[in-house]
C-alpha cells in the first residue's frame, strides 16, 4: 500500500451551502503537508469525508489506494485526529485507548507506551471528562497513532497546547513524516506551518487554489502568510 492520500473531483452540499466544489489534491508521503484555507473553506468537511464520516456527493477520497470503507483495520491505516473533545466524559483517558485498541485488534500494551509518549501517562487513570483541551488534544493524539499507521489527517492539532505542547507536536508530526508518513494538517497557523510543512495546499471556497512546496510560496511571496492572504483574497 502506498502512504498516499488522494482526493479527486470531491464536492458536498449542505442545503443550499456549497462545501466542496471538485476539490482535487495529493498527499504524498515522507514530508508534512499543511491544508489551509478560511473559515467555512471546507478543510474540515475533506478530512470527514476521507475517514469517513461524511458522504460526498461526487468525487472520490482515497487513503492508502483505498476509501476509508474498505479498510478492515482503519486505525492501522489512517490515524486521525478530527475533533478532540469527542471522548466519553466518564471514561479515564486509559480506558478510552484500550476500548480503540480492542476494537482494532491492536495489542494492549500499545495504549501504556503512547499515554507515556503523549505525555498523559500521569493522568491515565483521570476521567476524560476532567482532561483539559490540551490533555483531550494529547489524547486525541494518541488514539491518532495507536495503530501505527502510514497516514496521519490532522484537524488543527495544536489547538489548546501549551508552548512545550507546540515544540512537541511539531517534532512528532516531523519525525512521522521523515519516517515516510503522509502527514496532512489543517492549521490556520501560518508561522508554524512555514517550518514544518514541505508542502501546502490552499483552499477557499470549496475548491483548491493553490497546491505547491511552500519553499516556492515563500520565495515567491516572501511568507506563507503573504501567500496564503494574496491567494485567498
Ligand atoms: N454538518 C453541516 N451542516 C451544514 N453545513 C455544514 C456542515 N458541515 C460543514 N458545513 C458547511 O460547509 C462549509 C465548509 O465547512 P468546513 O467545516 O469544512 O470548513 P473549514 O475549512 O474546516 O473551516 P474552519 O477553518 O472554520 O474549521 C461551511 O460553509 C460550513 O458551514
Amino acid at each position: 500500500m502506498e502512504a498516499t492520500i488522494e482526493v479527486s473531483g470531491l464536492s458536498k452540499r449542505y442545503g443550499s451551502t456549497v462545501a466542496l466544489d471538485r476539490m482535487t489534491f495529493r498527499v504524498t508521503p515522507g514530508q508534512v503537508t499543511g491544508f489551509v484555507g478560511p473559515n467555512g473553506a471546507g478543510k474540515s468537511t475533506t478530512m470527514r469525508i476521507l475517514v469517513g464520516l461524511d458522504r460526498a456527493d461526487a468525487g472520490t477520497a482515497k487513503v492508502g489506494d483505498r476509501s476509508y470503507h474498505e479498510l478492515v483495520r482503519p486505525m492501522t491505516t489512517v490515524g486521525t485526529l478530527l475533533d478532540a473533545a469527542a471522548i466519553h466524559p466518564a471514561r479515564t483517558g486509559r480506558n478510552h485507548l484500550l476500548w480503540l485498541a480492542q476494537s482494532q485488534r491492536i495489542p494492549a500494551g500499545r495504549v501504556d507506551e503512547l499515554l507515556e509518549e503523549v505525555g498523559l501517562a500521569g493522568a491515565a487513570r483521570r476521567r476524560g471528562g476532567g482532561y483539559s483541551l490540551g490533555m483531550r488534544q494529547r489524547l486525541g493524539v494518541a488514539a491518532a497513532l495507536l495503530g501505527d499507521p502510514p497516514i496521519l489527517i490532522l484537524d488543527e492539532p495544536f489547538n489548546g497546547l501549551d508552548p512545550a505542547g507546540f515544540v512537541w507536536m511539531r517534532d512528532l508530526l516531523r519525525r512521522r513524516a521523515e519516517q515516510g508518513r503522509a502527514v496532512l494538517v489543517a492549521s490556520h497557523l501560518m508561522g508554524e506551518l512555514q517550518d514544518l510543512a514541505g508542502h501546502v495546499v490552499v483552499v477557499a471556497g470549496g475548491r483548491v487554489v493553490a497546491d505547491a512546496p511552500t519553499r516556492d510560496m515563500r520565495d515567491r511571496y516572501g511568507s506563507l502568510e503573504s501567500a496564503y492572504l494574496e491567494l485567498v483574497r
